[in-house]
């Protein structure tokens, strides 16, 4: 025990936070980010993407899906361009909320405006999953709430995943056999690279 009387008693819930953190700090944990574009030149600002998530301190990408054009998802048909779409897997020692922060700093770095709900987008990057996380906060709900229903997520994570399982949700495999792969094409000769 100190005598110093200016140093106050660290309270058991900061402890915690600061144990946590630590934890994190010294065991990346798996996440796996969905990346969307339907504005400009879609394959550059997904490939833009990937480079800039690469070059976060704490992020490492594992894997990165084929691409995938996709017909919009929640949208009147044809209101929309066509999307493309992408899955990486990372490792990261940051936390899910620093995470949410740098995903959208990429979208912003990308000219991303926010309009109207599922409004076209230059670049939409989502957290599908965290480790085993399980999340309701509106700020970031995790695993992402929409991700079991959404083809043009499934299939590209069951590409560089296929033993993969979405917290709460069960096997990817299983939830593509519920969805379908219906408006979810490959992109032949298209592809997205990891920097060297
Ligand atoms: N798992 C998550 N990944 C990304 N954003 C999330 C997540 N959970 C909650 N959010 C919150 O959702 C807010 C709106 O995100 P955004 O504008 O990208 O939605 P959207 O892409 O149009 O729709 P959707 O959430 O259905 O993909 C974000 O500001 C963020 O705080
Ligand atoms: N095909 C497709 N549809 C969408 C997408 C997307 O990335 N791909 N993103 C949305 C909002 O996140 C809404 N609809």
């Amino acid at each position: 025990m100190t005598s110093d009387p200016t140093v106050q008693p660290v309270p058991a819930s900061v402890e915690h936070q600061v144990d946590a953190a630590d934890t994190t700090l010294h065991n990346p944990q798996w996440a796996v980010l969905s990346l969307g574009s339907n504005l400009g030149n879609r394959l550059e600002t997904l490939q833009g993407a990937v480079d800039a998530l690469e070059d976060t301190p704490g992020v490492r990408i594992k894997a990165v899906s084929p691409v995938y054009e996709t017909e919009p998802w929640g949208v009147e048909p044809g209101s929309q361009p066509n999307y493309y779409n992408a899955v990486v897997l990372l490792r990261t020692t940051l936390p899910p909320s620093s995470l949410l922060e740098r995903a959208n700093a990429v979208e912003e770095a990308f000219s991303r405006t926010r309009t109207e709900h599922w409004a076209a987008r230059t670049l939409d990057v989502d957290i599908v999953s965290y480790q085993d996380v399980v999340s309701d906060d509106p700020v970031l709900t995790l695993p992402h709430p929409r991700a079991h229903e959404r083809a043009f997520v499934l299939v590209p994570w069951h590409d560089v995943d296929p033993d993969a399982e979405l917290p709460g949700r069960g096997p990817v495999a299983d939830l593509i056999g519920a969805v379908g792969g219906a408006g979810v094409e490959r992109c032949e000769g298209v592809e997205l690279h990891l920097p060297e």
